[in-house]
């Protein structure tokens, strides 16, 4: 069977290789002609661990190929996955202009009947509504079945979660197109839920904003912990055993970010608020999320008072750890707020450096180590918790900083030993505020 993916982005080019992996021969297709000129140079334009090995592998054997020409692409495919970005619009609404655009090149250039699975991630009816316009541009008497197949990988794992994913979900009233996409997955011996394609979109967004909820319901509880006295890391192991409530997604924080979880609430309040419905739960998710991305800072500004000129050492930028993806990292509001404040930021990430150079340029300084980032520096924040940060040394802060005053918005290390080693060390949602704390635990902090 010719598979062709449509979007050599971050899910296009992990599902392209992992289809090629199990022994598809994929083409992937991008619009994007740097990109394919990188890919097809065996530079692959995206950090993620084993991403680039796969793709070397599966491209020196022939599995896999990269193209800019959507004639090349789509002319010959029997099945065809759309993986193209839905950014955000200005309202918050998902932004179908490459899916529309996906499906006119699609149109235009297919010979054959085909099937054709969106994987991006598409408002409700989206489907629907692709599949009228691929046939109504398409040449008469192909038949086109399009289904919705959401992706529900995690970035800095993708092809773990590939091979191992908890159900793979197909949005079909066409059976034929259905049992082409089954297919594919079929050496993956992951469970299909077979439904209609509203509800997989629905799925899809449902998914999305109810982890983004507990991360805001922890989140919250942390805040209230903080004010009186308990320890978010007990309450949420102790939560976790549950399993009603299970263990995932309640490390509290300084709050969610990614290209996804931040989009996709806003794509569904939109939705609700277009069908006259008003969502308060969502609305509430965001609105923790955008607070909780500040509590550190103001933690900070509590204790530290005035940070004007002060040198600030950031650890972390990307949105998580094992990738290089910024988009709504809570690492790039914290720079934000302490360049608004006049201090001295100077930033380490093992990965993210370029990105974050890229919208900063000369505003802040580059560190190349976690050492040199906080050397004399007066205040440490950590932000992303990679494992090379999470196991750096408490002793070399103390030796380091002019002050040794750690902000950490991932809890790496456990309160006690921070006491030990003498450091000010303020994390979120666990006792242990320093003796000299200037404020009385006031709630503004929040
Ligand atoms: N990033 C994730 O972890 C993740 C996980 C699950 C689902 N999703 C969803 O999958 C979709 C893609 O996300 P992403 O992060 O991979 O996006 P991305 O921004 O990394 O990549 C999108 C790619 O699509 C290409 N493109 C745009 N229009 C095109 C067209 N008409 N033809 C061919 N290529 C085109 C762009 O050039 C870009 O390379 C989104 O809907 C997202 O919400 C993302
Ligand atoms: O307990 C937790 C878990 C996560 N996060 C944060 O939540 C964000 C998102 O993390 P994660 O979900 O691991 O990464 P994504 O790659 O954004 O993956 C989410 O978004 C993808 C795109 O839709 C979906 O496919 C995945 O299933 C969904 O987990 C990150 O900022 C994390 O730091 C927390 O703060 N606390």
């Amino acid at each position: 069977m010719n598979i062709t993916i449509a979007g050599a982005g971050y899910v296009g080019l992990v599902t392209s290789a992992c289809l090629a992996e199990i022994g598809h021969i994929v083409i992937c297709f991008d619009k994007d002609t740097e990109k394919i000129e990188d890919l097809n140079r065996g530079w692959c334009p995206i950090f993620e661990p084993g991403l680039q090995e796969m793709i070397s592998r599966n491209m020196g054997e022939e599995r896999l190929f990269f193209t800019d020409q959507a004639n090349l692409a789509y002319e010959d495919a029997d099945c065809i996955l759309i993986t193209v970005g839905t950014p955000q619009r200005a309202d918050g609404s998902a932004d179908t202009t490459n899916i529309d655009q996906a499906a006119l090149d699609i149109a235009e250039n297919i010979q054959k009947d085909v099937a054709v699975a969106i994987k991006s991630t598409v408002p409700i009816g989206t489907n629907e509504r692709i599949e009228a316009v691929i046939l109504d541009n398409a040449m008469p008497g192909l038949t086109v079945e399009v289904i919705s197949n959401p992706e529900f990988l995690r970035e800095g794992s993708g092809i773990y979660d590939t091979f191992h994913g908890d159900r793979i979900v197909i949005g079909s009233s066409h059976e034929r197109a259905a049992r082409i996409v089954e297919e594919i997955y079929q050496p993956l011996a992951i469970p299909v839920l077979h439904t209609d394609p509203r509800s997989a979109e629905m799925i899809k967004y449902a998914s999305n904003t109810f982890l983004a909820a507990k991360i805001s319901f922890i989140n919250e509880i942390a805040n209230l912990c903080d004010l009186s006295g308990a320890n978010i890391e007990d309450v949420s192991t102790g939560m976790g055993m549950d399993k009603r409530i299970g263990n995932q997604f309640l490390n509290a924080g300084i709050g969610y970010g990614g290209s996804c979880f931040p989009k996709d609430t806003q794509a569904l309040e939109q939705m609700a608020r277009q069908n006259d419905y008003d969502f308060k739960i969502l609305r509430a998710v965001r609105e923790v999320n955008d607070r909780q991305k500040q509590t550190l800072y103001r933690k900070a500004k509590n204790l530290a008072g005035n940070l004007s000129g002060k040198r600030t050492a950031v650890l972390g930028l990307s949105f998580k750890p094992n990738t290089d993806d910024i988009r709504e990292a809570p690492s790039l509001d914290l720079i934000r707020d302490l360049l608004d404040e006049g201090a001295d930021v100077v930033v380490y990430d093992p990965v993210a450096m370029e990105k974050v150079q890229r919208l900063f340029g000369d505003k802040i300084s580059y560190a190349s180590s976690i050492d040199e980032a906080i050397e004399r520096a007066e205040l440490a924040f950590i932000v992303t918790e990679w494992k090379e940060i999470k196991e750096f040394s408490l002793s070399k802060y103390r030796e380091s900083m002019k002050t040794p005053l750690l902000f950490d918005g991932r809890n790496c290390y456990s309160v006690k030993e921070t006491e030990k080693h003498g450091i000010q060390y303020v994390s979120v949602g666990r006792p242990g505020v320093p003796d000299t704390y200037t404020g009385s635990r006031p709630t503004d902090a929040f």
